[in-house]
């Protein structure tokens, strides 16, 4: 039997956050390796692990995967949780960006300035209330069913859940406009899985403090 994934990152949530919540959900272990030290990294560099010399990457079933969307694709694929058919694969893959491009304006969020910040968060809000959650809103109103395609649980149902609580830590009331995603958030959050991972001592990783910064920065050296 292969062993467990192995999540080389820092320990923080950046890029890798959703791989985690992926595997959560499928119910999957997996082990992690944090970055803490430029030498660490370099040495991974130069042992040329890294295709294109950066991370998220993820040893799984015996191949060293690099760029977040393949490894979270592989995931998807490996444990149901990509849709059956083409059609609804695209669909996934589509839900699944928007929701990812919503995160990464929250992920780019610790590195701003101050003054930044501010600016950000409206920007966070603004495109999570006019843009991302009235779509999503309207595909589960529209088709009525629990899960955004194929009536079963995706990718795109986590991303988009890990989306909206991270939404939420800047903003909590942003989905008072949006009922229907208010009961899809208590129901994927209800699905066992989720909901351990939603628990204290899970593998979900907290908020990213000042710690996390500095030491993408050191290691990143940016
Ligand atoms: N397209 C890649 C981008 C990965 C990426 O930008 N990773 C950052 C850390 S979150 C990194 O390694 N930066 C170092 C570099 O680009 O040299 C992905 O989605 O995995």
């Amino acid at each position: 039997m292969a062993g467990k994934p192995i999540l080389w990152y820092f320990n923080g949530r950046g890029r890798m956050e959703s791989i985690r919540w992926l595997l959560a959900t499928a119910g999957v272990e997996f082990e992690e390796r944090f970055f803490t030290t430029r030498e660490q990294y370099e040495k991974i560099l130069c042992d040329g692990v890294l295709l294109f010399q950066q991370v998220p990457m993820v040893e799984i079933d015996g191949m060293k995967l690099v760029q977040t969307k393949a490894i979270l694709n592989y995931i998807a694929e490996k444990y149901n949780l990509h849709g059956k058919t083409l059609k609804e694969k695209a669909f996934i893959d589509m839900y699944s960006e928007g929701a990812y491009d919503l995160m990464v304006l929250i992920m780019a969020y610790p590195f701003l300035s101050p003054a930044e910040k501010e600016k950000q968060l409206d920007l966070i809000s603004k495109r999570a209330t006019d843009r991302y959650f009235p779509v999503f809103e309207k595909v589960l109103k529209d088709h009525g069913q629990n899960f955004l395609v194929g009536n079963q649980l995706s990718m795109a149902d986590v991303q988009l859940l890990e989306a909206i609580l991270m939404v939420e830590e800047k903003k909590a009331d942003i989905l008072s406009g949006f009922p229907v995603l208010q009961d899809f958030k208590v129901r994927i959050s209800n699905i066992p899985t989720i909901k351990k991972f939603l628990q204290p001592g899970s593998p979900r990783k907290p908020v990213p403090d000042e710690n996390y910064v500095k030491t993408a920065k050191l290691v990143l050296q940016f």
